[in-house]
């Protein structure tokens, strides 16, 4: 299924389309008067005697042509070319929309870059085939009629008119051989640059850890290769369009061979006069232009019907997690029930969670644990329907979260990862990212909550400090708390914390989870930790262990019992004591 883009554009601006169309057509129509006035002034010199008066009427008439002929066709082409450009403004903003829609499972399949190629190379080659495209084809149809009409109102012979175009109706034929073959190539063509931009969008983000690792020559052989393809495919497509693009102005050339043989015979022959085998071979000439244009534009609209194709196919790509018909606004202050909970990630063999059951109680502090993998993510994940639960299995208050607006859902859910991406603008920014109107002291209160206040003031310019690409001015600890702080900004009833401060130390974890519970007494939280230190003060812990729940209970309930959580417990106990008497 496609998704129309361009129809809909082109029809809604018909009428600049048509005012630059005829602008075009005017200063093209005055063009092909030129060569009639050098034949009558050929004529005029056989029989007249060349006189000043001769050479300057024929000097101010072609001045005039030239003239009215730039003014009418120069805005023509501005007035296209705006359009062009308006029609990439649109198509970047609705492309962008788009990815906003779509969700984690196309981002797992498709790589940054190749969306930046949409936005970047596909946007501007459609551009360019209705802005310079539709410029040139106007152009050069239209000032192919009009030569062939002047050429039959000169009183040329209609017979050696005719003759003189022949070669031309080879054109139509090559058309339809060579058009598909070009754009099929520029299809593959533009799929590879997608690869390559693609490529270097992770090279590059990458570029640190391939220094470190001083893996260069590799990384340089693997986008060298992308690079080659980009070039091979490319081409391929060079050779066939240049081809193309030689043949039609060839067939000119046959043309113009043409009227110099059969013109000429009539010439001497006195069918027509001197003038007229004069004007007859200019405009054959004047048509040889036109048809390198054509050839040309017929190039560019192949490849920008590939883009096209590749463009619309993308916008007619359904968000797989949408809205559903009957979607409500979540219910406030309710519990969250996950019953029978199986999740599996498509291609996986096994469940990333398996018959889950868990209950998270509104205003209260719920926490899961378990070692790597074992599925607490993507239950967080599930919950913010990242990724489509199955129906029935999560439950918020009556409702099934599948019938919740996501607006609603994630609007109401604040979610910290380990990993928190920073934009490259302030800190307070970014704090500040999901509350725009958050106050200068709502901004303090969340920093000094995740613990980073102080270490702001030390920033010479404070909130006001402005973050590198994402945020390497900041150490990882820093860039988990600003991220911390902005999950807390955003007072959300459902905090969920994913190993979100992780990156600090054991008991300043416990401290900052501990201070946050506090701020958040009567609000919902759901604590994802690997220390069972920074989770023991939950009002329920529960243990996922290979994506299922083998234990759940309170910190103290469950030491008593025999079991992971017991066993995570005097393994980082261990650790810790280990770490002391070592330091
Ligand atoms: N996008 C994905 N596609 C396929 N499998 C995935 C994907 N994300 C996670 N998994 C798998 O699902 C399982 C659970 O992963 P998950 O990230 O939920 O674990 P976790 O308990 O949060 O781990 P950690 O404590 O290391 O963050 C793992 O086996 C993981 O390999």
């Amino acid at each position: 299924m496609k998704e129309r883009l361009l129809r809909p554009y082109l029809a809604a601006k018909a009428q600049l389309y048509a005012a630059a169309l005829l602008a075009i057509a005017l200063g093209n129509i005055v063009q092909s008067l030129y060569p009639r006035v050098l034949g009558d002034f050929t004529d005029r010199l056989q029989h007249e005697a060349l006189t000043p008066e001769l050479i300057s009427r024929s000097a101010l008439m072609l001045a005039g042509i030239a003239l009215l002929y730039s003014s009418l066709a120069g805005s023509g082409q501005y007035l296209i070319m705006r359009l062009g450009r308006n029609f990439e403004r649109l198509t970047r903003k609705k492309l962008f929309k788009q990815f906003t829609r779509l969700s984690e499972a196309y981002y797992a399949k498709h790589g940054v870059g190749s969306m930046l190629s949409y936005v970047l190379n596909d946007v501007k080659s459609v551009r360019e085939a209705i802005s310079a495209g539709f410029n040139q084809t106007a152009n050069a149809v239209i000032l192919l009629g009009s030569a062939v009409v002047m050429m039959a109102l000169s009183g040329l012979p209609l017979g050696l008119v005719a003759a003189c175009v022949s070669p031309l109706l080879l054109i139509p034929p090559i058309v339809v051989y060579f058009g598909p073959r070009i754009r099929e190539r520029s299809r593959l063509a533009q799929e590879e640059l997608a690869a390559m931009t693609e490529s270097a969008e992770e090279q590059i983000g990458g570029m640190r850890v391939t220094q470190k690792f001083a893996v260069e020559p590799m990384m340089e052989a693997r986008f060298g290769a992308r690079v080659d393809g980009v070039y091979g495919s490319q081409l391929r497509l060079v050779r066939l369009s240049s081809l193309f693009q030689a043949l039609l102005p060839f067939l000119g050339s046959a043309s113009l061979v043409v009227t110099l043989a059969a013109g000429g015979y009539h010439a001497l022959s006195g069918n027509i006069t001197v003038g007229m085998y004069v004007s007859l071979t200019l405009y054959v000439r004047l048509m040889i232009g036109p048809l390198q244009q054509i050839g040309n534009v017929i190039n560019t609209m192949q490849r920008s019907r590939a883009s096209l194709e590749r463009i619309q196919e993308l916008l007619a790509s359904r968000p797989d997690i949408e809205d559903s018909p009957q979607a409500a606004e979540l219910p406030q202050h309710a519990d969250i029930a996950v019953r029978g909970l199986t999740f599996r990630y498509p291609g996986s063999s096994r469940p990333a969670l398996d018959r889950v059951d868990l209950d998270i109680r509104y205003g209260r502090t719920t926490a899961l644990v378990g070692r790597t993998g074992s599925g607490k993510t993507t239950l967080a994940k599930l919950l913010l329907r990242m990724m489509e639960p199955p129906a029935g299995a999560i439950r918020i208050g009556p409702s099934d979260i599948r019938d919740v607006t996501l607006r609603s859902l994630r609007g109401s859910i604040a979610y910290v990862p380990q990993d928190g991406f920073l934009f490259s603008t302030t800190l307070g920014d970014n704090i500040a990212f999901s509350k725009r109107d958050a106050t200068a002291s709502e901004i303090e209160s969340a920093s000094r909550q995740a613990m980073i206040y102080e270490q702001v003031q030390q920033f010479r310019e404070g909130f006001g400090t402005r973050l590198g690409e994402r945020g390497v001015t900041l150490s990882g600890g820093q860039r988990q708390r600003a991220s911390l702080a902005r999950g807390l900004v955003k007072e959300a009833p459902l905090l969920i914390l994913d190993d979100s401060v992780s990156a600090v130390d054991a008991e300043t974890e416990t401290a900052i989870v501990s201070s946050i519970r506090r701020g958040r007494a009567g609000r919902t939280t759901l604590v994802i930790a690997h220390r069972i230190s920074a989770i023991q003060h939950a009002d329920e812990i529960v243990v996922l262990d290979e994506g299922r729940v083998v234990q759940r209970g309170t910190h103290e309930q469950l030491l008593l019992e025999e079991g992971l959580y017991a066993e995570l417990a005097a393994l980082q106990k261990g650790g810790m004591e280990h770490g002391r008497n070592g330091a």
